[in-house]
């Protein structure tokens, strides 16, 4: 299974420890094409500029977004990337799992929180302590479909 995983790059990098335990887990159900979103090297002026910059950054996230079977976000920190990749998954009728800590004092994007009426795409709210189990469960629940 190929898991596009979606975090805060030059939205911010707060919550990148989370990230990591996030990609960790997801690491057990496939295989994660983003993981270099949950890097500590990567600051918030984003990757490297490779030959193309960020049209490069753009095209090859665009292709894995194509080539993935599930989309999990972490969409505590606002990340403008984050919200125009979330689009483009659900215009491509992929499915999502969008996580968000209440515990930030943050209000998630009524954009992101009322897309959850569609059943593909899933809004949960969650706190750190819980994060393996959620993935866990909604992993479980994607292969007994
Ligand atoms: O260097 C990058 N590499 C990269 O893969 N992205 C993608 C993956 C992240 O889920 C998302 C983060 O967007 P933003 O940088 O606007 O927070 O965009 C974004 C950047 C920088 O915008």
């Amino acid at each position: 299974m190929n898991i596009y995983f979606c975090g805060s790059i030059r939205g911010g990098r707060q919550d990148v420890n989370i990230y990591q335990r996030i990609v960790k887990q997801l690491q057990k159900y496939g295989k994660v094409l983003t993981e270099h979103v949950s890097y500590d090297s990567l600051s918030d002026k984003g990757e490297d500029a490779v030959l193309n910059g960020d049209k490069a950054i753009h095209d090859r996230d665009m292709k894995w977004l194509m080539m993935s079977d599930v989309i999990v976000a972490e969409v505590t920190q606002p990340s403008l990337g984050e919200g125009y990749e979330l689009g483009r998954a659900m215009a491509m009728k992929k499915r999502v799992l969008c996580l968000f800590r209440p515990s930030s004092g943050k209000v998630l994007s009524a954009m992101i929180r009322r897309a959850s009426s569609d059943p593909l795409f899933q809004t949960q709210d969650y706190t750190e302590d819980d994060v393996e189990s959620i993935l866990e469960k909604y992993f479980d629940s994607l292969n007994k479909n």
